[in-house]
């Protein structure tokens, strides 16, 4: 298949180094908004994207597989007009992130990998969630989604915030969040993980009910180069928007220091 034209918005500075983030099955660029000033006040261009399927993108019908994904950011790249950059992805943005520092080298400077993983079984529960989302629409899983992002504490000291991500998972298309589940169902990077030669900060939630820290991050950070590992107490799988000041000085460290 062939890249899409995705829907995107960037900020800050035109001539600042550039920063793509790429977000979680299930969201729109909107889960990235905590980043957004604290990366532009530091003098970066902050370019964000609705994955294919999601958000204001397109949604072609599927099967869609992650190499699809990552030509899309290519895409995306050249349309900003920009060579190499850093890729910061969670969950499926940081699949595509790993995709991307494993096939495109050359247009990688950094890599950030949050709440991610290199293989995420079982494809039984892929295709089952395809299934149920393709008969009753993304609202059916919208609840179990939220209460995989955010941690029970958080959810009870900001239920509007819950409810906005809600809101947010339910409002995305049935083929794309269903053809999205496919390419993860189908994903397996970990051999190929020994190639990506981007200086790569893999971030974890300690609580994180999807990908975990032990199971899912350590395996991404052994398995790449000189890739280095921090775990954020207080963080489900939306880490990035449930701790936003510890993710955002982990980022804005790993980008200052590449
Ligand atoms: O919704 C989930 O189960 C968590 C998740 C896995 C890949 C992704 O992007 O979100």
């Amino acid at each position: 298949m062939s890249a899409v034209k995705l829907h995107w918005v960037a900020e800050g500075p035109e001539d600042g180094p550039v920063v793509v983030f790429g977000g979680s099955l299930g969201s729109d660029l909107r889960m990235w908004e905590p980043q957004v000033a604290p990366l532009v006040a530091r003098g970066f261009r902050v370019a964000r994207y609705d994955t294919r399927g999601h958000g204001a993108s397109p949604v072609p019908p599927g099967p869609y597989e992650l190499e699809d994904l990552g030509a899309d950011v290519l895409a995306l790249l050249d349309e900003l007009g920009a060579e190499r950059v850093h890729h910061v992805g969670l969950s499926l943005g940081g699949m595509t992130g790993m995709w991307l520092g494993i096939h495109a080298p050359d247009r990688i400077a950094s890599l950030v990998l949050c709440c991610t993983s290199a293989k995420l079984g079982p494809p039984s529960m892929w295709a089952e969630r395809a299934r149920t989302v393709r008969a009753e629409g993304t609202a059916a899983v919208a609840e179990a989604g939220v209460s995989r992002w955010l941690t029970p504490a958080y959810r009870e000291r900001h239920p509007e915030r819950a409810e906005f991500l809600r809101a947010m998972i339910a409002a995305v298309p049935a083929e794309g969040y269903a053809a999205c589940c496919g390419a993860i169902e189908r994903m397996d990077l970990l051999e190929l993980l020994p190639k990506v030669t981007a200086p790569t900060l893999v971030i974890a939630g300690a609580d994180d009910p999807a990908t975990s820290p032990e199971e899912h991050a350590r395996p991404i950070a052994e398995g790449i180069p000189g890739a280095r590992l921090e775990v954020v107490p207080g963080a489900a799988h939306l880490g990035s928007y449930e701790q936003p000041a510890e993710f955002t000085r982990l980022i804005l460290d790993h980008l200052e220091r590449t």
